[in-house]
């Protein structure tokens, strides 16, 4: 959690990003209060204009009014510019906050996704972002702009006469109490209103997501609720938030209003003693009224201040989350990979595993010599799966090491450790793209013969009749693909980054059996020179390794050939037939 800051503390940390942009918003500002002023110097004209008038002169009338008549354009000038100046520089702002955001987010390890739910993610990278533009390229420099134009303001009023200002200052004086009152209270309930849109945007993704399950099982109303219940909430959440800005925005008009009144009126008294002359008082009622919008405005610049410091807050939650996985400063680097991978003594437990539980992965070891291809089997939920994931560095092994070739591969950058190992999962995810954009991401100087050769392993020639071969665009935005033919590619993604290291986390499970022996009969050619730890939920895929290394409480039991291991461990014996069991259930199900 990042410690508490103030408004100007927290948004004092937008600057390196906003660096390039600030001459620009500055020069805008610049713009604004010239702008400001401009206006604030017409009531000045306006009262020698009244005072000749009322002493008879109109020779004055003329060159006044064409006075006035520049000014007017002289302002109306400097608040175009100022909306030329600001327009561009939040946008780019944005946008290096955004890439920022991203790129942090492809850094930071997958137990930080597993906590993190993605529609937070998505209402920072969006809304939060979209709000620090908006109050970068409008509100703070209207925010400056209209507060220094306030202070001048009421330095003329004075001017003009100081009973008069003081009555104006002495009744509009509260708004700045008021002020911070509203900081407090608008600040919590803007936070609250952006968690919940993230909440919110959660719920939308999960339901879009899962909405085969949602239909399948009749769920969809029930989603529906569970939605309408959360948009609820944050409506009234919206609505406590217009509650505070209206109140404070009765205060800005309300207050200045009387202000006005009351020195009107001490104004006629002033003019009627000859005190003060009638142009005086007609400048100052005039210089009041320029000041109405700076003074209007406030609650709602205000409002927009605090809601960009709550999204700032949001953006480097984000950000300021340690990368506890990095890249080491002085890498190592394997030359000439022979693929050796070896588990020397690793243990792991999931941070959010319970405390009295035994970790996962407690004091495991495993050697796989190169060219080794090796089945990993266990009961459901022994943490083969996590064993697979550490090998890339997705989960960090709480104690003990992953070596390749006698490298710890914390030692390796994790660029260079993806040139070794390559994963293909269970659940395969295709990205919005084409076809052959998804099967050589992981080697994307790959040439068309590894993309064939990874394509003919996986047995995934079915792409060759899709409607533009391999590039038609496929994933969430393109044409749908089945579970068999999913996997297929993403095990081709897998082959055709040409590691020395193929971790395969159960890639055939959604092939039919036929299907299943083609890609194994295909992969047996491949795996003569590559090293493989295959994790295994059919016998047949057991069948395919050179040796099977079974897995229990969290260590290798036993490590042997199929055979070997069927005549000698119990525990093997059982682990099998209840594959066998779950194969047989599985193909009267087909
Ligand atoms: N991201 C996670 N965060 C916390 N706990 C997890 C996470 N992923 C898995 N687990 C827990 O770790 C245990 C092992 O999971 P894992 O997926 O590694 O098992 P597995 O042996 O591959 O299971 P299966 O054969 O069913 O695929 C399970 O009890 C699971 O609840």
């Amino acid at each position: 959690m990042t410690e508490q800051k103030n408004t100007i503390q927290t948004l004092w940390r937008l600057v390196p990003f906003a660096k390039k942009a600030l001459p620009r918003i500055f020069l805008g500002m610049g713009a604004a209060i010239a702008a400001h002023m401009f206006a604030l110097s017409i009531p000045q004209y306006l009262q020698n204009l009244v005072n000749s008038l009322v002493a008879g002169g109109v020779d004055a009338l003329l060159p006044a009014v064409g006075l006035i008549l520049l000014l007017g354009v002289a302002e109306a000038t400097f608040v175009l510019l100022r909306r030329w100046l600001v327009l561009t520089p939040g946008t780019h702002v944005e946008a290096y906050m955004r890439n920022t955001l991203f790129a942090k987010l492809q850094d930071l390890p997958v137990a930080f996704h597993d906590r993190w739910p993605s529609g937070q993610l998505l209402s920072r990278a969006v809304s939060d972002l979209h709000l620090i533009r908006r109050w970068l390229s409008f509100g703070l420099v209207l925010f400056v702009a209209n507060l220094l134009t306030l202070v001048v303001g009421l330095v003329v009023l004075f001017s003009f006469n100081f009973w008069l200002g003081l009555i104006y200052l002495a009744i509009s004086l509260p708004i700045l109490i008021i002020g911070f009152a509203f900081e407090k209270s608008y600040g919590e309930v803007a936070r609250l209103s952006q968690d919940q849109s993230g909440d919110l945007a959660t719920r939308v993704e999960q339901a879009v997501h899962g909405v085969r399950v949602l239909k399948a099982f009749g769920r969809a109303g029930h989603a529906a609720r569970q939605f309408s219940e959360q948009a609820h909430e944050l409506r009234g959440t919206e609505l406590r938030k217009a509650r505070a800005v209206a109140n404070i925005w009765l205060w800005l008009i309300l207050l200045p209003e009387i202000a006005l009144g009351l020195a009107l009126l001490a104004g006629v008294v002033l003019v009627s003693q000859g005190e003060i002359t009638v142009g005086t008082l007609v400048a100052f009622v005039a210089t009041a009224m320029v000041l109405r919008w700076p003074t209007e405005s406030l609650g709602f610049l205000l409002g927009m201040t605090l809601e960009a410091k709550t999204a700032v807050t949001r953006f480097f939650e984000v950000i300021d989350e340690p990368a506890l996985i990095s890249d080491p400063e002085n890498p190592k680097t394997i030359t000439d990979p022979k693929g050796e991978l070896e588990f020397r003594n690793v243990s792991f437990a999931y941070p959010d595993a319970p405390k009295d539980q035994p970790p996962l992965i407690s004091g495991l070891s495993l050697k796989l010599a190169p060219g080794e291809s090796v089945a990993l089997i266990g009961l459901t939920g022994c943490g083969k799966s996590t064993l697979t994931a550490v090998t890339t560095r997705l989960y960090e092994v709480d104690s003990g090491a992953v070596l390749i070739d006698g490298v710890d591969i914390r030692d390796l950058t994790r660029a260079e450790l993806r040139t070794h190992i390559a994963m293909a999962f269970e659940d395969a995810t295709l990205f919005s793209s084409s076809v052959r954009d998804n099967v050589l991401l992981g080697n994307a100087l790959g040439s068309e013969q590894d993309l064939t050769q990874a394509l003919e392993i996986a047995q995934a020639q079915f792409v060759y009749d899709l409607p533009e071969g391999l590039d038609t665009k496929i994933g969430e935005e393109g044409l749908s693909l089945s579970g068999g033919q999913r996997q297929r590619l993403a095990l081709a993604r897998a082959v055709a980054a040409k590691p020395k290291i193929l971790v395969l986390d159960d890639p055939l499970s959604a092939l039919d059996v036929d299907t299943e022996a083609m890609v194994e009969d295909a992969l047996r050619h491949v795996l003569t020179t590559t090293t493989a730890l295959i994790v295994a939920h059919r016998p047949s895929t057991v069948m395919l390794a050179d040796k099977v290394a079974l897995m229990q409480d969290g260590k290798i039991v036993a490590y042997d050939t199929h055979q070997n291991l069927l005549r000698d461990s119990e525990h093997y014996r059982f682990v099998i037939s209840s594959l066998d069991a779950a194969e047989k259930a599985r193909e009267v199900n087909l």
